[in-house]
């Protein structure tokens, strides 16, 4: 058997060749579209470095597992998109690490975590190979990709935007296929499986596309046939209440779709993207949207920078305890130290959520992004 890589670095070899036989060195523009033979060649390498991807033992082998690289910092973000969408370009400008980028498909062969610092909290981004349709059936590494994916904290679909506009469907197919939820709560249906009783069902409210024989059969189908259903929603889906009785088996993640290469589109086609629900605009390119996007992805995180100090003392700024929204001091505790909370007497609170400054509070009170905090303990 011919070795891929040395095929693929024929193919290196001659788009070299080609590309400085056809152009002077004033007409190498980025802008400037590829010759029919340099496309030709492109397409070649991108189908052998897509045999690079395929799992030993043939499509589909490669397993329900991620890519070996442990969880780091205080949250996750996933780069998932198509081949060369520029998801490593970014991951380059975002974070110190470099991961290869270039004009061919399938430049990245493996998960390549970097660290983006952001007003003290690390955030870990994962460069990812670019997965095509039918991924989620194990074509190429598509199913590590999409397991890897399914660990992070937040999903950064990167998306082309010269290329056409279904590719944001076809992936999020994809993703769909295997259980991942984007940009949705969890159906508000309560459900629990007895071992006697039979089937109570219940609705709150009427609803608009469900009745109780469609429930039965789903429940009869998955044989459930104890159980308690109360639906809260009166526009869940028969889809929603399969998404219930299958719990264990969906995620449920935030994703920010950003558009890369807005250098190479209409201002108006641009204006029409940035409206977009979700939807961040860039070009890494031309260094444009870049830091919007990270303060985006800040901002669904749904993360809070906490500073402690210590009686007497000046906060200490240096370093952030990082907490999720939504958390009250006595979340704080916890994340400080699993005992905490039962040697706390009161908290010093200065900052957004303080009434007065300080505030002295209890272990219900909610804490603000960028919120000072003394935690005075028996
Ligand atoms: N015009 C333009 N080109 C860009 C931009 N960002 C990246 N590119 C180019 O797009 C090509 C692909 O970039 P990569 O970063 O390798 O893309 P990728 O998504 O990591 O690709 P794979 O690893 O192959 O899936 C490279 O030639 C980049 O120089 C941009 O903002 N505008
Ligand atoms: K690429
Ligand atoms: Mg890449």
């Amino acid at each position: 058997m011919v070795n891929i890589t040395e095929k693929i670095k024929e193919i290196e070899d001659e788009m070299r060749r080609t590309q400085t036989d056809h152009h002077s060195p004033t007409e190498l523009t980025v802008h400037r579209a590829p010759s029919w033979s340099i496309e030709r060649l492109l397409r070649k390498l991108a189908r052998l470095r897509a045999q690079l991807l395929e799992p030993v033992g043939g499509a589909g082998s490669g397993g329900g597992a991620g890519f070996d690289v442990s969880k780091s910092g205080d949250a996750r973000v996933a780069l998932v998109g198509f081949p060369s969408v520029g998801k490593s370009t970014f991951l380059s400008k975002i974070t110190k690490t470099k991961s290869e980028a270039a004009s061919y498909s399938f430049t990245t062969l493996t998960a390549i975590p970097g660290v983006l610092e952001y007003g003290g909290a690390e955030i870990q981004i994962l460069d990812l190979p670019g997965i095509i349709e039918g991924a989620a059936e194990g074509k190429g590494r598509g199913r590590q990709v999409i397991s890897a994916a399914k660990t992070s904290d937040l999903v950064l679909m990167i998306l082309d935007a010269t290329k056409r506009a279904e590719q944001r469907a076809l992936l999020e197919n994809e993703l769909d296929a295997v259980g991942i939820r984007l940009n949705k709560e969890p159906p508000n249906i309560y459900l629990k499986i007895k071992k006697a009783g039979g089937m109570k069902i219940g609705f709150q409210t009427p609803p608009k596309y469900l009745d109780e024989k469609m429930l039965y059969n789903v429940l009869r189908d998955y044989k459930i046939l104890n159980c308690e259903v109360l639906v809260r929603d009166e526009f869940a889906t028969i889809d929603d209440f399969i998404d219930v009785i299958m719990k264990d088996h969906r995620k449920y993640i935030r994703c920010l779709y950003v558009y890369n290469k807005i250098d190479s589109i209409s201002l108006e086609f641009l204006d029409q993207l940035a409206r977009e629900p979700y939807t961040a605009v860039m070009s890494c390119e031309l260094d444009l949207g870049v830091q919007e996007v990270v303060e985006r992805i800040w901002k669904e995180l749904r993360l809070m920078r906490l500073y402690t100090k210590r009686k007497g003392d000046v906060p200490d700024f240096s370093e952030a305890l990082i907490v999720r929204q939504d958390s009250s001091i006595e979340d704080v505790c916890d994340q400080i130290h699993r005992t905490l909370k039962e040697t706390f007497k009161y908290a010093m609170v200065w900052g957004a959520s303080a009434r007065h400054v300080p505030q002295r509070v209890g272990l219900s009170h909610m804490v603000a992004d960028e919120d000072v905090v003394s935690i005075v303990a028996k």
